[in-house]
């Protein structure tokens, strides 16, 4: 689905990791990993066609991207916005209905239903600024749920987020793996990535590896090291 040739980025002339080459499938589930500052926020905002790449490119089958659900990190959001948070989440039916279509029947199902599926419900006319971070999140997955774009950008989406609701996140990107969508989702929690995303991509100014998610996972050297007790237990 997409194809990333000799791909650079960047905010200068300088790129944040050498070319990336590769290919993303069709309902793949990805998790990219990296340390602080290795480009991996920078990545997702080239793939959602917010920053253009340095060099090299970016290309989509069937020739144009398609259309794309991004979740940035939480810091980027404004809170303050005064808007209840069904509102919000109609917000994400905009790409189908039009920003003036108003809110037919299915629609306002759909809102519904995600709001329903991340335990949101009793709280659809509550102002958005009134929300604790985790309820925030839960919400702004709900507008990722409507908005049914076939290919998902999650930055870190469990940063800072309560047990119950990463429970209930991972639970929604499960159900849109399974619904065929193209999940990519900046994580540090290298045991989440064992454990959910089959694939993973970690990125280092040296050398990007990219692949099946337990074989790249052994290139993070604080993975590999909280593992070795494991792998002592069970030795002869
Ligand atoms: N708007 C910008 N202009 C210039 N440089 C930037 C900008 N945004 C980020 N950078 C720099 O680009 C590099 C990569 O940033 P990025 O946010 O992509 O890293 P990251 O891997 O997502 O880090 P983290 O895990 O801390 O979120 C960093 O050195 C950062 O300081």
């Amino acid at each position: 689905m997409i194809t990333l040739r000799q791909l650079a980025i960047g905010y200068g002339a300088t790129p944040l990791f050498p070319p990336l080459s590769g290919q993303f499938t069709a309902g793949s589930l990805t998790a990219v990993v990296g340390v602080n500052g290795a480009g991996k926020s920078t990545l997702l905002k080239t793939f959602a066609g917010l920053l253009p790449p340095l060099g090299g490119s970016l290309s989509f089958s069937g020739g144009k991207p398609p259309r794309r659900a991004y979740l940035p990190q939480q810091a980027e959001l404004d809170r303050q916005f005064p808007i209840a948070v069904s509102d919000l989440v109609a917000m994400g039916c905009w790409p189908q209905s039009g920003m003036f279509g108003g809110m037919n029947k299915r629609a306002t199902s759909q809102v519904n239903e995600a709001l329903a599926n991340v335990g949101m419900s009793a709280l659809a006319r509550s102002p958005v600024g009134e929300l604790s971070g985790g309820q925030l999140q839960r919400v702004l997955f709900a507008r990722l749920l409507v908005q049914q774009a076939p290919l998902i950008l999650l930055d870190e989406p469990f940063t800072g987020i309560d047990s119950a609701t990463t429970q209930i996140l991972l639970q929604a990107i499960a159900q849109l793996h399974r619904q065929g969508r193209t999940v990519i989702a900046v994580l540090h929690d290298m045991s989440m990535v064992a454990e959910h995303f089959p694939q993973a991509l970690l990125l280092t100014p040296q050398a990007c590896h990219w692949g099946a998610a337990e074989r790249v996972l052994e290139q993070v050297p604080r993975y590999r090291a909280e593992r070795q007790p494991d792998l002592r237990a069970v030795a002869p």
